[in-house]
């Protein structure tokens, strides 16, 4: 279709019935077991999508369409092929009326987005090098708050080994989150908010924290205000080591936000070696150890994997360990009156366990 000014026209959904319209329609009551808090006003699901950038053309995953609002926003925007999952069945019949409305354009698929294979979701030939321009892939969603949480850090691993969304290259992401957890996740050095989530995002993202919807805006309204993040994955990791070691050492220094960040590193190591393999890591890593977590730079958490990274070349049984084993089978011990060693047999753990002396 041409326009009067020789461009091609944008696409516009035809009139359709509102959202709020559907709702009543098909009687969807939100569901507070899937976290069911819709957007109805179609200024506000605009003014979400525009934060992802261009959509010409774009291939889009949008999570948990709902009841729609965000989807007419982000097929107005110009996306070409637009790829819904869903868990609620309810939602199917009002997801379809609007796929008969953008012919060719919306596909649905009712499933969990947490095992949803994205990967085999889109054709092949949208993919780009990692080193290049991201892909015309965006993911887009108002998600459950459920599930915002693991589905981030699962995604952020798929960066770090780009697998599920990141086989097509460096896909945008534009996400909500609960207010508080979008600014732990674009969170600075030094802020309050500072975090695992922080470090663990903002290693392998660019990271922003576009704007804040109140809770207000959402029917039903939700406890709490909304964040909107958008991430673009980084050519090149600030850390590169495999994220499951990345995780460990952010999670053991974050276990004691409060106290200086040596304190959480002692949690890396069996106490028979304690004292001295934090010593080590903080010498080999030149990181002061008296800052808090929370005044770590990611270069000061980079040099902080690599010199454990370092250590476990050295002593291979430091990898498995985990101060939290290691505390359930103290208490285990306690509670039976057993050595410790004993303990350890029941539980299957071998002479060469990682809580043995290394
Ligand atoms: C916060 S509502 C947002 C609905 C709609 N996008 C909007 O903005 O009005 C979250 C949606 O995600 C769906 N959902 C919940 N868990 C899901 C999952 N694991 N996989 C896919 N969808 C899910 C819910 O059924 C619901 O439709």
């Amino acid at each position: 279709m041409m326009a009067a000014s020789g461009k091609l026209a944008s696409f516009r959904l035809p009139p359709l019935p509102t959202v709020g319209e559907l709702i009543k329609l098909y009687n969807l009551r939100a569901e507070k077991q899937l976290s069911q808090n819709f957007l109805l006003d179609l200024r506000l699901t605009d003014k979400i999508v525009r934060q992802a950038g261009s959509l010409t053309d774009a291939h889009v995953c949008e999570v948990g369409p709902g009841p729609g609002g965000l989807t007419r926003s982000i097929l107005n925007a110009g996306a070409a092929d637009v790829l819904v999952v869903e868990k609620d069945t309810r939602f199917i019949p009002g997801l379809k009326l609007l796929s008969e409305a953008a012919p060719g354009k919306l596909r649905i698929v009712h499933g969990d987005i947490l095992t949803y294979r994205m990967d085999r979701g889109f054709v092949a030939n949208i993919s780009k090098p990692w080193e290049e321009d991201p892909p015309n892939l965006h993911i887009i969603g108002n998600l459950p708050f459920s599930v915002s949480t693991p589905l981030i850090i699962k995604w952020l691993e798929n960066i770090s080994n780009r697998s599920g969304p990141f086989t097509y290259g460096r896909t945008r992401l534009t996400l909500t989150f609960q207010k508080e957890v979008a600014e732990r996740l674009t969170a600075s050095t030094g802020s309050r908010q500072r975090s695992r989530l922080s470090i663990m995002s903002q290693y392998l993202c660019t990271v922003h924290n576009c704007f804040t919807i109140p809770g207000r805006a959402f029917v039903p309204k939700p406890k709490v205000d909304v964040g909107v993040v958008h991430f673009t994955p980084l050519v090149q990791p600030q850390i590169q080591q495999p994220f499951k070691m990345v995780e460990k050492v952010v999670r053991s220094v974050f276990q004691y936000r409060r106290k200086h960040c040596h304190k959480g590193v002692e949690k890396l190591f069996p106490e028979a070696h304690r004292a001295e393999l934090t010593q080590e890591m903080m010498q080999k890593a030149d990181v002061d150890p008296i800052l808090r977590p929370t005044e770590l730079t990611i270069p000061q958490f980079r040099a902080l994997v690599n010199a454990y990274a370092q250590l476990c070349t050295q002593e291979p049984g430091l990898v498995n360990y985990e101060y939290r084993e290691e505390l359930k089978l103290k208490h285990l011990a306690r509670k039976r009156n057993m050595p410790m060693d004993t303990v350890m047999d029941t539980q299957g753990s071998t002479p060469q366990s990682p809580l043995q002396p290394c």
